[in-house]
């Protein structure tokens, strides 16, 4: 068992009081609201009290899949510190707390590329207690890990994806899992949309199965602001494609008042309207699709917005030719990748008059400089805006971190495919498995 020895702490306390730097635009009467909601429904760790965990061996499933560089360091450590509250919490009510996490998508069985070494050292460094690590995340190593935990410590288990049945949600292997813990304690909001062994399967097993404060809080803005949102409310979808957000537009539409769109999905929206799209991206399959998103916001008073001048480029390269054009003037054989400046000051104008935005998907090629503009100018709104702004994961949540502005907005999703499943309103599986409040 390697030992991490123990550093500063960053308490609960201490993690809420810089996340409220981030919440400091929402409204109390939101977050309110929002955490009514969903506490209404499971049950929260918050409700457990030192009478129920001291030394009592809690399970706990966070997602710390975090990007790691060809050396194994981590790239960057969100995920890590957004766990520790959850886990602060339980230490600081004397609990014996095993942590287990999957890392990457290893295919078999263990290869040290996805051991989670690194994220023990880190973890070490961010809890006030001692940390261990061990090699395995079921069987004895565990047995023998938790006989020799004191009261308030943190055991770090091995990825469970190390084992094909964690996610084939294995019954025996789900057993294996919980056999030397007492309760179980879901966290991992990025995986909560997978209904595996350590994220669903457990909780046949542990009882009670509570959720987690990030679990919780990620649950209060994705699903609890969005569904009783201070109005006016927009959201803004972008990225690749429409097929892949298909189910989050149709969704929006039904709880937006307005709902803007960008990223290389738009030209399927021109397309559908009848303009030349020159070669930008296009999906032909969805032409009729966008014909009938365009139909219901209509029929339901929804104001869709769509740019009204792109940046064009005649290849797809970070040096290519571009120029600025209207979206009736795209000319033959050039790529819209990015919106221009006319789009940008009119969504600014309509975001500015709103009191909650939710944002999925970048409005370019952001990652090209050339093509990064239209996303930066929308990232720079939300900071300043007087409201909730909210930034649902994947691509957005990078373009707001390269941009530097992640601490201005009220919540940044630690979840990519997680968060827009709970947006297109799916039931996510890590969540509905745990106990009713
Ligand atoms: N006009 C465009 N043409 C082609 N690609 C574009 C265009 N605008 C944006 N993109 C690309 O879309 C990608 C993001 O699309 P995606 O649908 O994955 O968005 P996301 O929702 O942010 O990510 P995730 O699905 O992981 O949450 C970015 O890599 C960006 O470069
Ligand atoms: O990074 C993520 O989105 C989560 O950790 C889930 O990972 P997965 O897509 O490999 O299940």
């Amino acid at each position: 068992m390697a030992a991490f020895a123990a550093a500063p702490a960053l308490s609960a306390r201490a993690f809420f009081a810089k996340s409220s730097v981030r919440a400091k635009k929402t409204s109390v009467r939101a977050q309110a609201r929002a955490a009514l909601k969903v506490e209404a429904k499971k049950k929260s760790v918050g409700d457990l009290k030192k009478a129920d965990l001291e030394g009592k061996t809690v399970f706990v499933r966070c997602d710390l899949n975090v990007p790691l560089d060809k050396d194994l360091k981590i790239t960057d450590d969100t995920r890590i510190r957004a766990a520790i509250p959850t886990l602060e919490y339980l230490v600081e009510n004397g609990a014996k707390v095993l942590v287990t996490s999957h890392l990457g998508r290893p295919k078999d069985g263990p290869e040290d590329k996805f051991r989670l070494t690194p994220v023990g050292a880190r973890l070490s460094e961010l809890l006030s207690c001692s940390v261990s690590k061990v090699d395995d995340c079921v069987g004895d190593v565990v047995k023998d890990a938790v006989g020799g935990m004191a009261n308030g410590s943190v055991c770090l288990l091995e990825n469970v994806r190390f084992y094909k049945d964690e996610e084939k949600n294995g019954k025996d292997f789900a057993k294996q899992l919980s056999e030397y813990a007492d309760l179980y304690v879901n966290d991992a909001f990025g995986t909560a949309h997978r209904a595996h062994a350590s994220t669903a399967g457990v909780t046949e097993f542990l009882s009670p199965s509570v959720a987690g404060f990030l679990l919780q809080k990620e649950l209060d803005y994705l699903d609890g602001a969005v569904s009783n949102p201070d109005r006016p409310f927009c959201a803004i979808v972008g990225g690749s494609k429409v097929s892949s957000k298909i189910g989050v537009i149709e969704t929006l539409l039904n709880k937006a008042d307005k709902v803007i769109l960008g990223g290389g999905m738009i030209f399927t929206f021109y397309k559908a309207l009848g303009k030349d799209v020159g070669s930008s991206l296009v999906e032909d399959d969805k032409i009729d699709l966008a014909k009938e998103l365009m139909a219901k916001a209509e029929e339901k008073g929804v104001k869709l917005l769509l740019p009204t001048d792109v940046v064009v480029a005649d290849a797809f390269a970070a040096d290519a030719k571009t120029q600025t054009v209207s979206v009736d003037a795209i000319p033959d054989g050039w790529m819209g990748l990015d919106i221009g400046p006319d789009s940008v000051k009119e969504f600014q104008k309509e975001l500015n008059e709103c009191k909650s935005v939710i944002w999925n998907g970048p409005m370019g090629v952001f990652e090209m400089d050339a093509f990064a503009k239209g996303t930066f100018a929308i990232a720079d709104t939300l900071a300043n805006l007087d409201g909730i702004t909210i930034i649902g994961g994947g691509d957005s949540v990078a373009a707001v971190e390269k941009a530097g502005l992640a601490d201005k907005m009220s919540h940044i999703s630690t979840g990519g495919g997680a968060s827009l499943e709970l947006l297109e309103g799916k039931v996510l599986p890590g969540v509905d498995a745990l106990d009713e409040a």
